[in-house]
């Protein structure tokens, strides 16, 4: 059972879905105001529980889209971003909203506003159901966020390490030897 890795749990399945209540009725507010049909667009892999349960909510019409980019092998940030799968529908003049599972470096969300940019997309605006300020690297903060965590590497609720922990209902800490 991975559960049993786990060395404490940071952020419980209910907390998660109640702050998703209200992120998704904040947004959906912004957007109402603004009468546009903005992308939704997902960065692949870790994004995907929080994007299910995020967009589930709204009701305004919007369309999905996805992204997959890499910087990260185990617990390290490689420092480079790479493009592996870029969207599918175009984002020129489009109002766009990427949704991501976690701000650290911030490395990731500069390279990949920076490309929607130069694709031409009219506004990119980024909800982020972590934040981890203390390891900043890049200027840069998510318009949306659902939970700032301490400078610990967290797994679970489309976290991974190694790829794996992803399907953890919650999200938490990894016990040391777990990483030996
Ligand atoms: O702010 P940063 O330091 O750039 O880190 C954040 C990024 O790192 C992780 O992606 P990863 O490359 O591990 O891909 P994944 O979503 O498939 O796990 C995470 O999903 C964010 O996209
Ligand atoms: O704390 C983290 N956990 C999993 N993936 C990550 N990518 C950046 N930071 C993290």
């Amino acid at each position: 059972m991975i559960s049993q890795d786990i060395q404490k749990v940071l952020i419980e399945e209910t907390q998660i879905n109640e702050r998703c209540k209200e992120l998704a009725a904040q947004i959906e507010a912004d957007y109402q105001k603004r009468g546009q049909v903005p992308v939704i667009v997902g960065l692949l892999k870790g994004s995907v529980p929080f994007m299910a349960e995020l967009i589930k909510r709204f009701t305004f019409p919007c369309e999905i889209d996805f992204m997959s980019v890499s910087s990260y092998d185990g617990t390290e940030s490689i420092g480079d971003v790479r493009i592996d799968k870029d969207m599918d529908l175009s984002c020129k003049g489009r109002e766009v909203l990427i949704v991501e599972d976690i701000v650290d470096t911030g490395r990731t969300l500069r390279e990949v506003k920076k490309l929607l940019k130069r694709k031409g997309a009219a506004d990119v605006k980024v909800v982020s159901l972590l934040d981890k300020p203390e390891r900043r690297v890049v200027e840069i903060e998510a318009d949306y966020i659902g939970f700032r965590v301490p400078d610990e590497f967290v797994v679970g609720y489309g976290l991974d390490y190694n790829q794996k922990y992803r399907n953890l209902p919650y999200i938490g800490v990894l016990k040391p030897e777990v990483y030996r």
